[in-house]
């Protein structure tokens, strides 16, 4: 379990954590979303006791990371700054990281293999891609086998492969009780992902809810409908206040829930061809959230595709 409670950090004249609440609770995934420098990174950095907020605490299982006598058992963590000598073997970094902390040389072997690092493991780090790099920074961050594990833009970088890899392994941590944190900004693979979003714009929080919700909250509620006779029903649900709009294949419908447009459709002795509800996606809830919390925007370009 993360805690985090009024959490704030300034640099100089910008505050780049702004009173910020919330709880990744153990056994799911937490997606934590925002713009591009809405806080995410400082935020995972206090967290982690890397940075000092100014006021407010966050804990992992009720103490600050620094008061657990064996911290890298208690999270580990993928961040975007790295600490890797990069003259040494990526084995020879887990080893000296391991020694230091009291793990063994068996637990090294097994994140190496868990990262599929083994065919890279005895080769120098400077000459690393940025896919094994990420990867040499989550079997960093599971070397302890933490009960937390937090990691900001896990799949940056990876292939296709490497990207479910991480899927499987956030989920796989979740499902054996730890809890996760991890921020990204690829909203269709957070959605498979993740169980719930903090999503936080301008160093405040703008949600905090299960995917589920979320995506619910930004749904415009319309039913797509298709009947024997949709001219003839458009009148019906016009009758019943709602607004039906006639697209060149369906009727869509506002304001009404499809049970309701399903006994009308029946009680008018027409065959419904489709009745669906449209939800919106993880990328369409949060692009509408966040619209007013993107600080960097790009401008369009002359002579752009339109
Ligand atoms: N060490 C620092 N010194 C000065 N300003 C900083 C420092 N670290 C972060 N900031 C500022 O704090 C704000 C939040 O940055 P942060 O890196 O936490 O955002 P982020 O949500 O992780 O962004 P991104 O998605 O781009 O990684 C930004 O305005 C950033 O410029």
């Amino acid at each position: 379990m993360i805690e985090v409670s009024g959490l704030t950090k300034t640099y100089g004249p910008k505050r780049a954590v702004d009173d910020i609440s919330f709880q990744a609770p153990p056994g799911s995934v937490t997606g934590f979303l925002g713009p591009n420098g809405a806080g995410k990174s400082t935020t995972m950095r206090m967290i982690m006791g890397l940075d000092r907020p100014d006021s407010g605490t966050a804990t992992i299982e009720g103490k600050p990371l620094a008061d657990h006598v064996a911290p890298m058992r208690a999270a580990g963590a993928l961040l975007e700054a790295k600490s890797v000598t990069p003259g040494r073997t990526a084995r020879n970094h887990l080893r000296v990281l391991a020694a230091s902390h009291g793990i063994g040389r068996r637990r090294v072997d097994e994140v190496i293999q868990m990262t599929g690092l083994d065919t890279v493991a005895n080769k120098r780090v400077k000459g690393f891609s940025l896919g094994m790099g990420q990867r040499l920074g989550i079997a960093t961050a599971m070397l302890g086998d933490p009960s937390t594990l937090i990691m900001d833009e896990p799949v940056n970088g990876l292939d296709p492969d490497g990207v479910l890899w991480v899927r499987n392994l956030a989920r796989q941590f979740a499902a054996e009780g730890r809890t996760v944190l991890l921020s990204s900004h690829l909203m269709s693979e957070v959605q498979l992902t993740a169980d719930r979003v903090v999503v936080i714009g301008k160093g405040r929080i703008l949600a905090d809810a299960s995917i589920a919700e979320f995506t619910a909250q930004a749904a415009s509620g319309a039913v797509t409908v298709r009947t024997s006779d949709d001219e003839q029903f458009a009148e019906i649900v016009g009758a019943e206040g709602a607004r039906a709009t006639r697209t060149s294949e369906a009727l869509v419908v506002d304001g009404l829930e499809p049970p309701r447009i399903a006994h009308l459709a029946v009680g008018a002795g027409l065959d419904l061809h489709e009745l669906v509800k449209t939800n919106a996606t993880l990328e369409e809830a949060y692009l509408s959230l966040t619209a007013d919390a993107v600080e960097y925007h790009a401008t369009a370009q002359e002579g752009a595709a339109r």
